[in-house]
């Protein structure tokens, strides 16, 4: 694949776009194997025996979601990104165009030039990170599997905000995909001089709380504040890979109860809230998910309650290691743990390690060596399945799922 931003140097995020689409993924395959099969060997499996077939995404247009930086002029705003050669502590404020990056779904690359006009016609001067000077610091644009909208205007002040009123209705009569009720228009407040995406007041313009995204028939919501999987086709695969290798565990080894810990807006809890195949098909299971967004908890509440299955699936904001130690009484058979980049951590990974009661653990991780680092301290499980899911094509980055069950 080639991107004349990547071959002009002015963008740096996708260093292998020029390798063919097969061998980065087997290149991650290699780099993942590496390091976590001598860890698999440790505990007496054969790694050849243990890897599934990994989860291929499209090469392009798969990213659900765009964080433009806005700068320009209030009359030609430009979405994209800083200019990559200047310090930042010295930077003039120009910025590079990315709103063909080939990465953008093609309902968000159709949603910029509407929302740059809305831009101009509002008046909206872009922030000047050099001079701080200016108001409207990012764009950030999030598209559902069925073709809604969010857009949130990330501001410094709210000294425009009654300019961008004025113009969010013109904005969703030229965009089909804000027309619905289910589409998010908001505004966010980020008066800090700081490299920071986002602040934490937001402000609803138009349309409804949360974003529905629809995923293997799980009508999951997103808050504006929420974390949400970057490429919906392999989010999908997740957690449907998730689900089939809980549901395929022998009778006497299905869970009953799960934790989702750090479960974002739900993804796992809701997929794995009742058995989709095998011996307990159909049967409930009890989850509980904990995560530190008190957004994301509120939206994964409100899928709850669309859901109607409040009394058996419940979200808690919270630290997950905290939470799962101060709650001893309430273990459960299998723990879901989905953390950032930093992974568990030791504490949290003995303590699973240490309690009995739980039988199993799914691990998602973004950092394989993070997630080889937190299976040292799990030596009293082995792993039975593992997949390379490749949610960042072009990139080092991929997801790795492994279900682990207790010697
Ligand atoms: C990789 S995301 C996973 C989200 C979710 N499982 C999903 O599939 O979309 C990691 C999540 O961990 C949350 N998080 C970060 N630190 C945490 C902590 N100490 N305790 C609980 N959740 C945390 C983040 O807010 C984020 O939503």
């Amino acid at each position: 694949m080639r991107c004349h931003h990547f071959a002009s140097g002015a963008c740096r995020s996708c260093p292998h776009i020029g390798v063919g689409y097969r061998h980065q993924v087997a290149a991650k395959q290699h780099a993942v194997r590496e390091l976590l099969d001598p860890r698999i060997r440790a505990v007496d499996v054969d790694p050849d025996q243990l890897w599934a077939d990994p989860a291929l995404s499209p090469e392009a247009r798969f990213r659900n979601k765009a964080k433009m930086v806005v700068t320009g002029t209030a009359e030609q705003p430009k979405l994209g990104i800083l200019d990559q050669h200047q310090h930042p502590k010295h930077h003039d404020g120009s910025g590079v165009d990315l709103t063909d990056c080939p990465l953008y779904e093609p309902g968000l690359e159709a949603a910029f030039g509407p929302i740059a006009e809305a831009i101009s016609e509002a008046g909206l001067v872009p922030y000047n990170v050099g001079k701080r000077t200016g108001e409207l610091k990012h764009v950030i644009v999030t598209i559902s599997p069925q073709q809604q909208l969010m857009i949130r205007f990330v501001l410094r002040s709210t000294d425009q905000l009654p300019a961008l009123r004025t113009v969010v209705p013109a904005l969703r009569d030229r965009l089909a995909q804000l027309q619905t009720p289910a589409a998010v228009v908001t505004a966010n407040l980020l008066p800090v001089h700081q490299a920071l995406l986002e602040g934490e007041e937001e402000i609803p313009l138009a349309g409804d709380e949360t974003l529905r995204m629809l995923l293997n028939g799980v009508p999951l919501n997103l808050r504006p504040q929420g974390f949400f999987q970057t490429n919906t086709v392999i989010a999908a695969e997740l957690y449907a890979q998730a689900t089939a290798w809980v549901d395929a565990l022998p009778p006497q080894d299905q869970p009953r109860s799960v934790w989702d810990l750090y479960c974002g807006v739900g993804g796992f809890g809701f997929s794995l809230a009742q058995a989709q195949s095998g011996p307990a098909k159909g049967q409930r299971r009890r989850v509980w998910g904990v995560e530190v967004s008190t957004e994301a908890i509120r939206a994964a509440q409100r899928t709850s309650a669309d859901l109607d299955c409040a009394d058996t699936v419940r979200f808690v904001a919270g630290d997950a290691t905290a939470l799962a130690q101060d709650h001893p009484d309430d273990v459960p058979d299998l723990v879901v743990v989905n953390p950032p980049r930093r992974g568990i951590g030791a504490d949290l990974a003995r303590w699973l390690n240490s309690t009995e009661e739980i039988r199993h653990v799914l691990y998602s991780s973004c950092n394989a060596k993070t997630l080889a680092a937190d299976l040292e301290q799990l030596p009293d499980f082995a792993p039975v399945h593992a997949r390379l899911l490749d949610m960042f094509p072009q990139t080092d980055h991929y997801e790795v799922l492994m279900l682990l069950s207790r010697c």
